[in-house]
């Protein structure tokens, strides 16, 4: 079968994505991985709409926004609807969260064209010049979605149990090569019928050893294991980046 007629088309101006039967493929990376030194680790976060992508992002601002020099971007597709919320909130100083709109499929502006991003990550640059860490949180996309390296140095992909415990099985390149996947809303895995048990052997089995954080907002809102996370990615960027520029 030819490329083209697996394409899958869609959208107002019926464009094209290519549709990649290999539940581990993402396509080629458009950008190279950007060098580490002498500035903020960038963690990306996505996943599927309602997953708890916004909530898991103003957790880690609740509990790292004291320790850490800590700023956030975030995507909508029309809105700045999750700026407004994290700013409503008060996670972060108000000019510490920016909003980018992306008019278009969220995977767009972290993976194909990333400038959009790139500038509003550069604006909090000079606007706080000593950043440990960003966090860029997509729009609510599919599984086929996760960042360019070029924009995220690591990615965490979020699912729920209420999207059905069949979600880790079906695979994309977000469940199997993000560098951490969350399972959200466990507390409501009873209420949705979704096994557990069947969520992480299925999550396990497609991502070898990459790791695997069961979790509910609602019971520790601080989000503290994958908060634990952030600080070992943040200690292996400033290793990485060495003494001098750390
Ligand atoms: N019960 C329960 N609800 C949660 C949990 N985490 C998030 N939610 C709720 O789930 C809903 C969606 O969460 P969001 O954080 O807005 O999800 P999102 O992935 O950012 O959504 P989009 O940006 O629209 O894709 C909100 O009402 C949250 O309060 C959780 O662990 N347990």
């Amino acid at each position: 079968m030819q490329a083209e007629h697996r394409d899958h088309v869609h959208g107002s101006d019926g464009h094209r994505h290519p549709v990649d039967f290999d539940p581990t493929a993402a396509g080629p990376d458009p950008f190279p991985p950007e060098g580490v030194g002498g500035r903020p680790l960038r963690i990306g976060i996505g996943g599927p709409v309602g997953s708890g992508k916004t909530a898991l992002t103003a957790a880690l601002c609740r509990t790292l926004g004291e320790e850490l020099e800590l700023a956030v971007v975030t995507n909508d597709i029309y809105t700045t609807e999750d700026a407004d919320f994290l700013r409503q909130a008060g996670v972060l100083e108000r000019e510490r969260i920016e909003a980018v709109q992306t008019g278009a499929c969220p995977h767009t502006a972290i993976r194909d064209d990333i400038t959009a991003n790139l500038d509003a990550v550069e604006r909090l640059c000079e606007r706080y010049s000593t950043l440990d860490l960003v966090l860029v949180e997509s729009g609510g996309d599919n599984l086929t979605a996760v960042f360019s390296r070029g924009l995220a140095d690591v990615q965490v992909f979020v699912v729920d149990v209420a999207g059905g415990d069949k979600v880790p099985r079906k695979g994309g390149p977000g469940v199997t090569t993000a560098d951490l996947l969350v399972i959200n809303k466990v507390d409501l895995a009873e209420r949705v019928g979704a096994d557990m048990e069947v969520m992480l052997a299925d999550a396990h089995r497609m991502r070898g050893e990459l790791p695997v954080l069961a979790q509910s907002l609602t019971d520790d809102p601080a989000a503290s294991a994958a908060a634990d996370w952030v600080r070992q990615q943040l200690a292996a960027h400033r290793s990485a980046v060495g003494p001098a520029a750390g």
